[in-house]
Order: C-alpha cells, then sequence, then structure tokens
C-alpha cells in the first residue's frame, strides 16, 4: 500500500507527511507549511515596523540619503547612453529619485519601471520618459502606459528590508522574485533601502531571490558572496 502511495504522489516520505511539502513554481521542494506561515506572519509584522520608522524620517534627512545613494549608484553603475534601468515611482516613504531619472534620461540612459499587469504573476517593465503617458496601476501606482516593454540590463528595486546576505524584504506580493524567477538574460539588481533597515536575517524561503547589491547610503555598499 505504501509504495502504491508513493508512487501516486511521487513523494519518497510516506503519504501521511505529504502535506508538509510544497512544490514552488520553480520546481524548488521544501519547507513546511506552519514554518511558511510563521515566516510570513513576522515578515508582514516587521513590513509595518520598518515602514513606519522610515516615514518617520524628516523630508530633508530622506533627501540628503536620496543623495547618498544616487551618487553611489552613479559610482557602481557609471550609467551610458543605451543602458536599461530599471527604476520606481516612489510611495511609503521611499527615496524619490525621480529628478535623476530625468537626468539619466537626458544622458541617453534608458529608464524602465515594474509594472504589475496581473496579480499574483510576474511583472513586465515599460519604458519612462518625462512625457510618458501615466496611468494608475497597482495600489495606484503611477505606471506608463503606451511605451515600449523592455528588458532591463538592471533593476533597482526599493526595498522595506534588506540581511547580510542580501536577501530583501519588500511589500509582500513576491512580485520582484517572481519577475527574477523569469527575466532573460537575468539583470543585475541592486535593493536600496535606509540604513536602519538591516536585519539578521529574513529568513529566506525557496522563493527569494538575493539582490547582487545593496545601497543603503550609510552603511556602505553589500555585495552577496559569490
Ligand atoms: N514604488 C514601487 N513601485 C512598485 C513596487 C515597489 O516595490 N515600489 N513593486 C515591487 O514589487 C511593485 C508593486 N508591489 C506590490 C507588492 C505587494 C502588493 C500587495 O498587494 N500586497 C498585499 C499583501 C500581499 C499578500 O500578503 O498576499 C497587501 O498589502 O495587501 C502590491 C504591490 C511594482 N511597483
Ligand atoms: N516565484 C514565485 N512563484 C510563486 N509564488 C511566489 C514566487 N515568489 C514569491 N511568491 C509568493 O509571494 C508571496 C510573497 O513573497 P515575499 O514575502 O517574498 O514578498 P516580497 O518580496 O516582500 O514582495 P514584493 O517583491 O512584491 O515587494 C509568498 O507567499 C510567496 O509564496
Amino acid at each position: 500500500m505504501a509504495e502504491d502511495d508513493d508512487i501516486k504522489t511521487g513523494f519518497a516520505s510516506p503519504p501521511c507527511y505529504a502535506h508538509e511539502l510544497e512544490l514552488f513554481d520553480n520546481g524548488y521542494m521544501g519547507v513546511d507549511v506552519q514554518a511558511a506561515l510563521d515566516v510570513a506572519r513576522w515578515r508582514k509584522a516587521k513590513r509595518d515596523e520598518l515602514i513606519a520608522a522610515r516615514l518617520k524620517f524628516s523630508v530633508k534627512d530622506r533627501r540628503a540619503l536620496a543623495q547618498e545613494i544616487t551618487e553611489e549608484l552613479e559610482r557602481i553603475l557609471t550609467p551610458k547612453a543605451g543602458m536599461i534601468l530599471s527604476l520606481y515611482w516612489p510611495m511609503k516613504a521611499e527615496f524619490d529619485l525621480r529628478s535623476w531619472m530625468k537626468k539619466l534620461v537626458e544622458k541617453g540612459v534608458r529608464i524602465a519601471l515594474p509594472v504589475v499587469r496581473e496579480k499574483a504573476h510576474p511583472m513586465i517593465f515599460r519604458e519612462w520618459k518625462p512625457d510618458a503617458e501615466m496611468e494608475p496601476g497597482i495600489w495606484q501606482i503611477p505606471t506608463p502606459v503606451n511605451t515600449d516593454e523592455v528588458t532591463p540590463h538592471v533593476v533597482i528595486a526599493p526595498l522595506v528590508g534588506f540581511d547580510k546576505d542580501c536577501y530583501r524584504l519588500g511589500y509582500g506580493g513576491g512580485y520582484f522574485d517572481r519577475t527574477l524567477a523569469v527575466l532573460k538574460p537575468r539583470p543585475k539588481v541592486i535593493g536600496i533601502g535606509y540604513p536602519d533597515s538591516r536585519l539578521s536575517s529574513i529568513f529566506p524561503q525557496p522563493h527569494d531571490i538575493p539582490m547582487d547589491m545593496i545601497v543603503t547610503g550609510r552603511e556602505g555598499v553589500i555585495s552577496r558572496e559569490p
């Protein structure tokens, strides 16, 4: 009987344990469901806490940090004409890099913004220009319409939290993870966020894809170990 059930489920463990295993879209099998739920609950609480903390920064301090981060990104990327760089339209006290976006466009860099076309699916990227027609997307975030769909060379991902292994805590939709899992070629990914948003671990789950680098302005640049 055990043998028949093993064949049906494809799991080597006895059928009574099968409910504890989950097969993710990326084919990775692992984690027990209770542990995954605990991590999701912990992440939600951390997210709320970190967003509340950064909302307390004054506009002046936020601008100063944004300036430091921009300078660091300029050093790391030396953006050149033709490079496709994905940025974002700021919300919830994310750093506002829109004036840098304009300057980059003047240099010939192509700016892309992420677009959620369907909930719980990978995002696409659409080119942004200062005169692009925008319409509210998910969470009412302005997104370009009627512009080219592009594949960025570099993705700048705003983060809510991060850890020493460059894992990112975002807004709980799993959008960057889903997108990076399917983008070919995989872009270089740089997470940017507040210096105080470092966590000892985000308890990475099988779906989490680490960033290549984190830039916070004060703590220097954190690169992922190869
Ligand atoms: N400025 C900016 N734009 C961005 C992103 C970003 O991080 N920053 N995104 C980067 O990803 C995408 C939007 N990300 C989103 C992530 C989660 C949810 C959301 O609905 N969250 C649920 C919780 C999800 C769940 O627990 O199932 C919610 O808050 O109710 C919406 C948008 C695209 N645009
Ligand atoms: N590649 C994937 N395939 C299927 N589900 C995924 C994938 N990536 C993430 N998810 C799901 O998305 C949910 C949220 O993931 P997570 O907590 O990592 O979001 P986040 O990184 O904070 O969000 P975001 O990137 O949208 O800011 C999880 O329940 C996870 O199972």
